[in-house]
């Protein structure tokens, strides 16, 4: 083969590569890579990996296919899990991440925020409220389907939760940019004690851990989220 022909195979070749994006996304991970997700997998995943926890599973399972499936989602998705430390939440977190993008948590569009390492100086709450909304809105312009993970939301500052909530809202577009079809995932302990008080009311009852129903909880947590101003369920 001529050296001159196989330059211009080659080149021809990488410019299919780069124009045609499916091609590309075969080696390099995409934002469009995972505009669907296996139902099926995540059911799988939960069910073998995350024990003890039949209510999250259920609603994570139905918000996160249902939202994934849907092309035209009206607001981004939020989750708020709740819970004492080690039951699971950033556990779950990263089973979400994983069964959206190949690299999970070290996906280029997953983002995960820890309100005492990011976040930790109460004096710098503009400067970071700032840097929190630029990053927020240049990730979703820069990949729609963007997950933004929150954890340790009990001590974040209430400012900087009053800079997220915005973009969770029922917008088109704010600055000509759609957050519709983004993921922002909210970890915290509050309310872990009514959680708690409930599971422990079943117990003494002589019920299943699994008769408790989710109404059982948003009571709970509503109460909880009442009396505590750093949460995004208010
Ligand atoms: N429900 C569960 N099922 C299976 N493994 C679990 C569960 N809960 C916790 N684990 C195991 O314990 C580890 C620690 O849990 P994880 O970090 O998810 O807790 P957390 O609720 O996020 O705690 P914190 O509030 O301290 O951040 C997990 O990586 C996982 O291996």
């Amino acid at each position: 083969v001529e050296p001159i022909s196989l330059g211009l195979a080659l080149a021809g070749v990488l410019t299919g590569y780069i124009s045609y994006p499916r091609l590309y996304c075969l080696f390099a991970e995409c934002c469009s890579q995972k505009q669907s997700l296996s139902r099926d997998a995540l059911q799988k995943d939960l069910d073998s990996k995350l024990f003890g926890q039949h209510l999250a599973k259920k609603v994570i399972l139905n918000a996160v296919s249902g939202f994934i499936s849907n092309p035209k989602p009206k607001k981004p998705l939020t989750l708020s899990l709740h819970g004492w430390t080690g039951t699971g939440k950033n556990f779950v977190s990263k089973i979400i991440a994983e069964n959206i993008y190949e690299g999970g948590l070290n996906s280029d569009y997953v983002h995960l925020f820890v309100a005492t390492l990011h976040f930790p100086h109460v004096s710098n709450i503009t400067l970071y409220k700032d840097q929190l909304q630029s990053w927020i809105r240049g990730n979703v312009s820069a990949c729609a389907r963007s997950i933004f993970i929150f954890d340790e939301m009990d001590k974040m500052h209430a400012g900087l939760i009053d800079a997220i909530k915005p973009y969770l809202d029922y917008y088109d577009n704010l600055d000509g940019v759609s957050y519709q079809k983004a993921i922002f995932v909210f970890l915290s302990n509050a309310g872990a004690e009514r959680i708690t008080d409930v599971a422990l009311d079943f117990w003494r009852s002589g019920k299943q851990r699994e008769e408790i129903k989710l109404r059982d909880m948003e009571h709970a947590l509503s109460v909880s989220a009442f009396n505590n101003k750093n949460t995004v369920l208010q």
